[in-house]
């Protein structure tokens, strides 16, 4: 597959839907019909079916276990109906969202354990991975706020989780970004919205010189 799949992660809160999308704007004149943008969960009908289930706010009885299952078939259908063709057709992926944020909410947040939320996963992916993940990080108490006050009308199911729920998935993406610092990069997503844009398309550009943002 020759494509190129870039990623965005971070906690609820941290800003990269934000900052995807403005990075879009900017590369989508340069690279037209070889740029495709998603999202997990979603992306395709079927998923963004799932993430329905998933998100709303009267499924308070899901399972843990049930839950991780369910972003992984979200996640087997949308790869296999968009990012795998893409990348097969040589085109840039950028998705927000990926296996990492399974191994940081279900593995650590809900405490099923990283291992087993990985092993459940690699059925969904057949081990594919991003080349190039940007991790926003930010404080658990800062990106939930930042949702109060700005995004209260579209609070979902996971982001009314516990305080230290939030505060196990963050530990857990630090923990991702130390263990494969080649291909998680680290943005400081505490600083305003125009210094950490800058940071990202840094790093992306840094990368992937062709894209010249
Ligand atoms: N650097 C920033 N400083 C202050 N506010 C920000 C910053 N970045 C984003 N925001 C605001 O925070 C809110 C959440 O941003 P956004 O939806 O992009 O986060 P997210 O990481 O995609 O969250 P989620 O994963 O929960 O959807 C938005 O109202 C956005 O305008
Ligand atoms: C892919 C994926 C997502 N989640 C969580 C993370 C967020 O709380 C929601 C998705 O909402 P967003 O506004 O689109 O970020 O789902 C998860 O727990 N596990 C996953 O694999």
């Amino acid at each position: 597959m020759a494509g190129i799949f870039i990623t965005f992660e971070g906690p609820d809160g941290a800003g990269k839907t934000s900052v995807l999308n403005e990075i879009i704007e900017k590369i989508s004149n340069k690279l037209g019909p070889e740029l495709v943008v998603t999202r997990e969960p979603g992306g395709t009908h079927i998923a963004e079916a799932i993430r329905n289930v998933i998100l709303d706010t009267k499924n308070t009885s899901m399972d843990a276990r049930t839950e991780a299952l369910l972003f992984a078939a979200a996640r087997r259908q949308h790869l296999t109906e968009i990012i795998k063709p893409a990348l097969a057709a040589d085109k840039f992926v950028f998705c927000d969202r990926f296996v990492d944020s399974s191994v940081a909410y279900q593995g650590a947040g809900r405490e099923i354990g990283a291992a087993e939320v990985w092993e459940m996963n690699k059925f969904a992916t057949e081990g594919l991975m991003p080349n190039l993940t940007l991790y926003f990080d930010v404080p658990s108490e800062v990106g939930l706020a930042r949702i109060k006050n700005f995004r209260a009308d579209e609070i979902n199911r996971l982001d009314q989780a516990s305080l230290s729920f939030h505060r196990r998935v963050r530990n857990a993406y630090l923990n991702l970004q130390a263990t494969y610092p080649e291909r998680i990069v680290l943005i400081d997503a505490t600083q305003p919205f125009e210094a950490v844009v800058a940071d990202a398309i840094k790093v992306i550009t840094q990368r992937y010189p062709v894209l010249d943002l």
